[in-house]
Formats: structure tokens, sequence, C-alpha cells
């Protein structure tokens, strides 16, 4: 294509467009490749369709060679069961590997034994449950559930919130969401679609599914890459969980509002003149700034040009002033009316009755005003009523000391405000992104990209500031937001979705529950049965469609935490090859589990990061431990039991032997 000729700009152009286009199409064939076709449907009727990743059509054929697995007619693939078929005979799974047929599966919904040529083998979705796991979650197109599918191929274009245990499939409907989203509805798609995850381990995580199903347009990214700000420190969670209330926001609205020509009259040397205006001149100029909703930097530009007119006024009044004096003393001093002087002089030259110059008219108001604009004095006299801001400037003002936050923040409580004092070149925090977010709103406006359609994993995490990040992001406000309360971090405030959405929503989101937990066997979840009653009381636990080994329980002494956890590794990935393998321990353990020898067996995780991760077998070191380290610690301790497929292994450090040591 880029070889093809094209001589003028417009053709370039276009070439240059079209090579994009296919290059595209090429990146999206070659991201879905792998597992292309998975499936067929078989009507009652005898008519036949295979289903995959993407559609592809062959010349003028009626039937598409592959329908697309989002199309309506992939529908019964997902949802037709033996009580309603939808039409068809048969569901067929196919496993594609390296374009070779590796396994077939069907099953026979109109009630009809099995024919020729029918397969009716072990169920895909328990072969795709049971498969080693590889550190990237893998799509589940082929064998979505109908209750997921659903929600997935939902025409409702507005919030769609997905709740349910751990391992229910929340992240599997979110992604298949997006792409259907992009699928469905290409005014949305146009707009660009968001997925919004909690740390930079998950996005890894989840990288590779819309890929797989062709879709390479999504942005991933966490909150501080959204805001284009890099933390580089951590704080404490009290400070944490204040900065993510809302009354932050409203703390910086008041202080850039009180940056806006509060009180006062104006005084700006002009040349050899002073010019004064009074409060009133003031306070209508930024009346007319503060009239167009425009965020502070703009408005400022408004409240300036408003203060020219005033500053031209009061001159050209003067001016005007000056020349009658001027006029008066004459006539005074000499006895002569200066303009009927004038005018006569005129008519003895020819000119008849012209008119006497209008002083007014002398004056050019609008080389004044253009002159005013560029001016450095009138700049700097704007500048002291009505600062130009930098969002870290209005973050920084506003935390800078106990004084300010107490005017702007007086529904904190005096220690809590001390708390929040930080030193002006403190390194930025991640409770700080929200902050800086919502003071670049505040003084430069809304941000500049903003998404047709807005996933949010792990949901229950983002505190009040960063729910406005998201929806300044959304103004559409169409979105999938998926999450699990029982598994809250230590700076959520909310408790529910009305807590965390209501301010932006109201009760405008639709709710879906997902109760099936496809990633924890029975015997792994009801460990943690107890502890859910604790951290959700009344809450049912999902319901396990698998069983497994039943969870291993080991003690260490708190000098051979390693060596224990290393022989535990050792033994299992020998018994179990292949398998992927995680220890989970609290953070400040991390250092001293993650020997040589734990490292090489299994990747070590932070319980604080283990959220929406998964396994194969996890061995969890002193849940105690995971469980005390901060607020919620025992959220923490049932995110982290709950990460493996197939095996669980806790690890205590006995306390009795750390008497001794
Ligand atoms: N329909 C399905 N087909 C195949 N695998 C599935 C299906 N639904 C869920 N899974 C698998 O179950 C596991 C758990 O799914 P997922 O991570 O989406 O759950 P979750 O609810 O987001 O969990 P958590 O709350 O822990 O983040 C994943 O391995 C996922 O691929």
């Amino acid at each position: 294509m880029l070889r093809s000729s094209a001589d003028s700009a417009g053709e370039v152009y276009a070439r240059d467009v079209a090579a994009e286009r296919l290059a595209g199409q090429v990146r999206r064939l070659e991201g879905a490749g792998e597992g292309l076709a998975f499936g067929r449907v078989d009507g009652a009727d005898g008519t036949a369709l295979h289903i995959g990743r993407l559609g592809l059509h062959l010349g003028d054929r009626d039937l598409p060679l592959l329908v697309d697995w989002r199309a309506d007619a992939a529908r019964p693939f997902y949802e037709a069961t033996t009580v309603h078929p939808m039409g068809l005979r048969r569901r067929r799974h196919l496993r594609v590997e390296d374009r070779a047929v590796r396994a077939v599966s069907d099953e026979l919904l109109d009630g009809s034994s099995a024919a020729v040529g029918d397969i009716v083998g072990d169920g895909p979705l328990a072969e795709a449950l049971e498969a080693h796991r590889t550190g990237r979650m893998r799509a589940a197109v082929a064998t979505l559930q109908a209750e997921q599918d659903t929600i997935v191929r939902s025409p409702h274009r507005g919030v769609t919130v997905v709740q349910g245990g751990p391992g229910t499939g929340k992240t599997v409907v979110a992604l298949h969401r997006a792409a259907y989203v992009l699928y469905a509805f290409p005014g949305v798609a146009a707009r660009g679609v968001l997925v919004l995850g909690p740390n930079a381990r998950f996005l890894d995580y989840v990288s590779q599914v819309l890929p797989s199903l062709g879709e390479n347009d999504v942005l991933l990214a966490t909150c501080p890459e959204l805001a284009a700000v890099e933390p580089a420190a951590v704080e404490s969670l009290v400070v944490a969980r204040l900065k993510g209330s809302s009354a932050l926001a409203e703390a910086l609205a008041g202080l850039v509002r009180s940056l806006q020509a509060p009180v006062g009259g104006f005084a700006v040397r002009v040349g050899q003149q002073s010019v004064r205006l009074e409060s009133v001149d003031v306070a209508a100029a930024r009346e007319a700034a503060l009239a167009g909703g425009l965020a502070h930097n703009r408005a400022r530009e408004v409240f300036k040009e408003h203060l020219i007119g005033a500053v031209t006024d009061a001159l050209e009044r003067d001016a005007v002033e000056a020349l009658e004096h001027i006029d008066a003393d004459i006539a005074e001093s000499t006895g002569m009316d200066l303009d009927a002087a004038a005018a006569a002089d005129l008519r003895a030259l020819g000119f008849d009755d012209a008119p006497a110059p209008d002083p007014a008219e002398v004056f050019d108001a609008d080389a004044v005003r253009a002159d005013l604009s560029g001016d450095a004095h009138v700049e700097r006299a704007v500048e002291s009523l009505w600062p130009r801001l930098t969002p870290a400037v209005v973050v920084r003002t506003l935390l800078a000391d106990a004084r300010t936050l107490a005017r702007h923040l007086p529904s904190l409580a005096d220690d809590e405000r001390s708390w929040l004092v930080r030193s002006p070149d403190a390194p930025w925090t991640d409770a700080d992104v929200p902050l800086l977010d919502e003071a670049a709103a505040l003084v430069d406006g809304l941000p500049d990209q903003s998404f047709g359609h807005v996933v949010v994993d792990e949901a229950q995490e983002l505190t009040a500031m960063q729910w406005r990040m998201v929806m300044r992001r959304c103004p559409a406000r169409s979105m999938t937001l998926v999450g699990d309360f029982a598994q809250a971090g230590p700076a959520t405030a909310a408790s529910d979705w009305s807590q965390a959405l209501g301010p932006h929503l109201g009760s405008r989101f639709s709710l879906h529950t997902l109760t099936v937990s496809y990633r924890t066997t029975q015997e792994i979840l009801a460990v943690t049965h107890r502890l859910l009653a604790r951290i959700a009381p009344g809450r049912t636990p999902s319901r396990p469609i698998r069983h497994g080994e039943s969870p291993r329980h080991l003690t260490a002494c708190p000098h051979s935490v390693a060596t224990t956890v290393a022989g535990e590794l050792r033994a299992q990935a020998e018994a179990h090859p292949g398998d992927l393998l995680a220890v989970i321990c609290a953070d400040d353990l991390v250092e001293e589990v993650a020997s040589a020898d734990v490292a090489r067996w299994a990747r070590v995780v932070p319980a604080s990061e283990s959220r929406g991760l998964e396994f194969d077998a996890i061995v969890v070191v002193a849940p105690e431990e995971i469980a005390a380290a901060r607020p919620g610690g025992e959220r923490d301790l049932y995110v982290a039991l709950t990460r493996a497929t197939k095996r669980l292994c806790t690890i205590t450090v006995s306390t009795a032997s750390q008497h001794t040591s």
C-alpha cells in the first residue's frame, strides 16, 4: 500500500489513512487469530453457523463464513438451554490451536438423542477452568455463561454495575462488555473506551483479553496514568482516606474561589497616569468572568478583558474631562470660546459649518484596549487579583498549612487537618492524584480526553475523589462498573454502590449480581465462609461449581518462614509441573519471604496488590499478619485466600516460637 504512488499532499494523506486502516485490520486479525473459530450452532431447521472472535464474510455469499460472537445471530450459542433451545438442535464447542481442531464437544438442546456426528463430551467450561493459569487472563468468549452473556450484550447504554464474590467472572464480564460496546454501539466506540484498573500488575494481567478479541483501541489505565501524574511516595492510610473524601473537592473549589478577586478595588499605572477602579467595577468584572461557568484560568481572561474595558472607560472619561478643563481654562484666561473661534476659522477657509470634534471620538478606545492587554503593569495588577494557577500550586496551597486548611475544610477536626499538611516539595502520592485532577478541572477545565464508555474493574476501590475523576472523563455516563465491597481496600469509604455512585448518578444504574464462583473450588471457598460472615454480614457466599483438594495448613517458626515457604513450593511444583504458583503475604513481609529459593518457584505478591489476580495454587503466608497489617485487613485476607483455581496452603507463623527466638 505504502509503495503505491501518491503525488499531491491529499493523495499522500489518503494513502496514509488507508495504510493505517489496513494495518489496524491486520492487527485485529492477528490478535484474534488464535482460536478464531470456537463454536457452531445447528438449527432445528438444518441451518448451521460458525461462531468466532470476529465476523468473516466471503465474497458475495449470503451467510457469513464466521459470525462475530457479538452479533445477534450468535446469541443462541450463549443463551439457548434445553428448556429454551431458541431454535437450536445442537451447540458445538471447538477447541482450535495452531489452526488445528484439538477438541469438539456437543450439547443437544432439542431433546433429541445423539445422531451420527454428534460428539457429546466433557464441558468446555470445566476444561477452561481447569487449564493451567499463565499469569495473563484469557478471553472466555467461547464459554461465556448465560448470566454473564445477558449483561455483556445488554442494550442498556447507561451505567451497568456488576457485583459478585471473588471469581464469579466480574472481570470477564467487564472486558467482554467493553468488546461488545465497541461492536454494537459505533457512536460510543468512536469516542473511545477506557478500562480503569487498580494497579499496573492488574492491568498487565488483563492486558491480552481485548487484543485476543480483535480489539486494540481500548485504553487500559490506572488513575495516575489518566491524570498523567507519577506518584513517588506512599502515605499513611489515614491521610489517604481523608484525601479520598469529597470534602476535598469542596475545599479545592473554595480555595480557587478565594483567589478570584474576592474584594477591593484595582489600581494600575498606565503611562504617567494612575487609574483606580472602585470595588463595584471589580465586582462587576468578577461576576462577568464567573457567569460563563469557565474554569479559573479561562475566566481570568474574561475578567482581565472587563477590567481593561473599565480602565479604558476611566481613561476616556479622564481625557474628556482634561480637554474640557483646558477649554474652560483658556476661555477663562483669554475670554475666547475656542470651539466658536475654530469654527469661524474653518468657515473663513471655505469649510462650511464643520462640526467641532467630539473629544470622546478623538480617544481611540480600541487602540487603548489593545495597548492595555499587553501592558506589564496591567498584567501584574490582574495577577494580584486573579492569579493564573496550575493544579500543583492549588493543591500545594491548600495543603500548605493548618490555617488555609481550617478556612477551606471546616468539616474536619483540627488533628485531621494537621495530618493533611505537607511540605511544598514533598513528592506526590497516589491519594494526591485525584486532588491534582480536581484542581486541573477547576483551573483549566475538563480533561482533553474523554471516553464514550468507561469500564472500571475493582470499582469498590475508588474513593469519592477518584469517582469524580472517572465521571469527568465520561460525560455520556455510559459505563460498566464491576466490583465487590467485601473485597474493598482500606481507602474505600463507601460500603455499597448507592453510597459510591449516588452523588453522581442518583439511582440511575442497573445492578446485576453474579452468583457462581468459577475460580474457586468448594473446598477453598468453605475456608472463607466465617471470614466472609464477619466482613460482609448477611452476604450469601457464591456457589462453587468445582471441587478440588482440601486446603493445607502449615506452621513455621519466625526464623524459618522463607525455608518453609520454599519447601512447600518445591513440593507443589514437583507434584504439579506447569502450575502457576504465587505466595501472598503482608506487604512488610515481601522482602523476607522473597528469597531466591521462593522466587524460583513462585511470584511473591503483596496482599495489597493481589486484588483481581489468579493463580493455580497459592501459599498465603502469615494470614494473621495480613489481617492485622492495616485497617480492613480481614478483607485483604479474604482477597488473598480466594486467588487460587486449584490449591490453597496457609502458613501460620507460630508466635510461641517467636517468644523463644
Ligand atoms: N464463562 C467463563 N468461561 C471461562 N472462564 C471463566 C468464565 N467466567 C469466569 N471464568 C474464569 O473464572 C476466573 C475468575 O473470573 P474473574 O477474574 O472474571 O472473576 P472476578 O469476579 O473478577 O474475580 P475477583 O473478584 O477475584 O476479581 C477467571 O479465570 C476467568 O477466566
